[in-house]
């Protein structure tokens, strides 16, 4: 509940608003059988003209101005909802963007979905109808009541009765219904879960042939939430004829009893309509509480699966700098980076969220990246998936990282970005302890194509400045001709082709260029390429790798690959296996030291071409040692 007051907090005004109206509204309502009543009772029955026509005044006016309340009421109470509505759809989204891949874990992507969509209408809904609902209930209980009591104390009496047993009933079937309320949310969760599974899998579903199985699954999931919406509607049904018998026994009770208390003279005619109207207004008032009440548990559920996103500690926290150290005169970015952190750290002074989005800068062969001695293990998981990790990426320099599926590769490129932290060790961006920054300054420094690439729907263009808004035309077609993408040029509408959500309308590795390209687009100092290459074909890696060396040249390059052929003329290459480091070196050195790396060139490359290469590679050192030889001796 505190969390929707947080929610109407700033539109306390409306909120105000709403009510006044409504309470117009319901005197309006209220007024109209009391001067009908009079009307009748001393108008008519005097035959006083002018006092029948100011009645009737009367009641036009009641009946205006509750007109008028109700509909500012309606008006006013959809537009609050829905801004609240938008307000917590914003709330759980904002909170959303700042989760790591464990919180997402925890929570579901499916469930993520139900919570900002279905969730928020619910509680939407629920507003709308606890205010035109449930807040008339008791003010047209009471004052209908005291008005009936004022026309006569036993007819007052008697309705007072009548109320208090179908809100009794109401009561009761809202509690029943409450419980089976909060599963069918949970039903529907499942439900989205399912769905999404067998929608996005429907090639391999159909390729297995596995229709049938998914068929009964999808069908126990929609029975379940079946069964338990019927059992709400038979609750709902049972307190709905109940209440309107009740409400049909009350009007024959009050005519009944009006008739004798006519006789006995102890009020008028016209008195008994207005004690039956009465009667039928709360009744029918407490009916449509009855109806909103029953969606309360669940908007409270609704509510409560919102605030847990909205109010979740996400696993990775900003660090205090808001800015990567710009090398100082003396190329001294140690000592910059720790005067930035002070300057960030400083009490008052916010971390800057907003950087320009270009590289550092910084001299060849800097270290840009560094872990350090880095460990991480996966909350679920009972042991490290990375252990003691030690390597560094420097400026102008390839690093690459090989090693069978499985054993961890992604995860330091992951760590890098923070997706996850390491859980001993550190990994350090030019100088500076990753969890020191803050996320936004630490992805800004670093451009990262995914390992499945990803694209969103849009234009050709929209993907490209995806991290650089201002790129213009010609830095666009640049990059498309680094990442090998001479297909758009093809395209009749170029830049402006369109993508369909994921990328879908283009094949594997066209996405796969595109989301290098896209990468490209951003001017970083380092760049990860997670399996990136794995759907090309041998001579577009090769001609991609090749243009990719200039492009980048003043920047870190990470490749992580399955593929040897990739990674052969890297500067240095990790060899990684079930998380640990096997071997760090050149193509060559690893040939010769790195058992792991020969068994992986071995598995990949024919016996000429591993020839060949060693040879290569044994050539090229003998010309390395000639060369030294030839230069010490130039000393000598
Ligand atoms: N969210 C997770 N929770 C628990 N374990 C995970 C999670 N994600 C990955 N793992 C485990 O961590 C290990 C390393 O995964 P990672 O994706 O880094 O491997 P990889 O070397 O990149 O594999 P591939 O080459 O197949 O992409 C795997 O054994 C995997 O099962």
């Amino acid at each position: 509940m505190r969390t929707l007051l947080r929610f109407l907090k700033p539109y306390r005004l409306q909120t105000a608003i709403v009510l006044a109206a409504l309470a117009v509204n319901l005197a309006g309502v209220l007024l109209v059988p009391t001067i009908l009543a009079n009307m009748i009772n001393i108008g008519i029955s005097t035959g006083d003209f002018d006092y029948i026509v100011t009645q009737g005044m009367y009641m036009l006016v009641a009946a205006f101005v509750s007109g008028a309340g109700a509909f500012a009421c309606n008006y006013f109470c959809a537009d609050l909802s829905t801004k609240v509505g938008r307000d917590i759809r914003n709330a759980v989204y904002d909170a959303s963007l700042a989760f790591s891949g464990g919180d997402f874990e925890q929570f579901g992507t499916g469930s993520m979905i139900t919570r900002t969509l279905g969730d928020v209408n619910v509680i939407q809904q629920a507003i709308t109808m606890t205010i035109q609902m449930m807040l008339p209930v008791p003010f047209a209980a009471v004052i209908g009541v005291a008005l009936a009591c004022s026309i006569d104390m036993q007819m007052g009496l008697m309705l007072a009765c009548f109320v208090a047993v179908v809100a009794v009933i109401a009561v009761a079937s809202v509690s029943k219904a409450a419980t089976i309320f909060q599963k069918l949310q949970q039903f529907i969760d499942r439900m989205n879960v399912r769905l999404r599974e067998s929608i996005t899998g429907v090639r391999v579903i159909r390729a297995f042939g596995k229709e049938e199985v998914e068929r009964k699954s999808l069908d126990e999931a929609f029975s379940s939430f079946a069964t338990n919406a019927i059992r709400v509607n038979w609750i709902f049904a049972t307190f709905d004829c109940s209440s309107f018998f009740i409400m049909n026994i009350a009007e024959v009770a009050t005519i009944w009893l009006g008739g004798n208390r006519v006789g006995a003279h102890a009020m008028e005619i016209a008195s008994i309509s207005a004690c039956v109207e009465y009667a039928m207004l709360i009744l029918f008032f407490i009916m449509m509480a009855q109806i909103s009440a029953l969606m309360l548990p669940r908007a409270l559920v609704c509510l409560e699966r919102c605030r847990q996103v909205i109010d979740h500690e996400p696993s990775i926290a900003d660090g205090a700098c808001g800015a990567l150290p710009a090398r100082d005169a003396a190329g001294d970015s140690e000592g910059a980076a720790e005067k930035a952190c002070l300057k960030a750290a400083s009490p008052g002074v916010p971390p800057m969220s907003a950087l320009p989005s270009r590289a550092t800068g910084g001299a060849q062969g800097d270290v840009v990246a560094h872990f350090s001695n880095a460990s991480f293990r996966f909350a679920d998981a009972d042991e490290d998936t990375l252990h003691h990790i030690n390597f560094m990426c420097r400026r102008g320099t390839t690093t690459a990282i090989i090693g069978p599926t499985g054993s961890g590769k992604s995860t330091i490129a992951k760590m890098l970005l923070r997706f996850h932290d390491v859980t001993d060790g550190c990994v350090e961006l030019c100088g500076l302890d990753v969890r020191d920054l803050t996320q936004e300054a630490l992805r800004e420094h670093i451009s990262y194509v995914p390992q499945k690439a990803w694209l969103f729907s849009g234009t050709i263009a929209d993907n490209l400045r995806y991290g650089a808004a201002h790129a213009t035309d010609d830095e666009l077609w640049h990059a498309l001709d680094v990442a090998q993408s001479g297909f758009v040029r093809e395209l009749p509408c170029g830049l402006a082709s369109r993508v369909a959500q994921g990328g879908t309308n283009f094949s594997g590795g066209q996405r796969q260029r595109l989301s290098i390209a896209r990468a490209l687009v951003k001017k970083a100092d380092l760049y990860i390429f997670d399996d990136s290459f794995s759907a090309l074909d041998f001579k577009t890696d090769a001609a991609l790798r090749h243009a990719l060396a200039e492009e980048v040249a003043d920047a870190a390059v990470l490749i992580i690959a399955q593929r040897i052929n990739t990674i052969l003329t890297a500067d240095q290459i990790v060899v990684l296996k079930d998380g640990c480091i096997q071997g760090l070196g050149t193509h060559e050195e690893l040939m010769r030291t790195c058992e792991a790396y020969r068994e992986i060139a071995r598995s990949q490359l024919r016996s000429d071409e591993l020839e060949a290469l060693t040879g290569a590679a044994g050539d090229a050192k003998d010309d390395e040692i000639d060369g030294r030889d030839a230069a010490m001796k130039g000393g000598e």
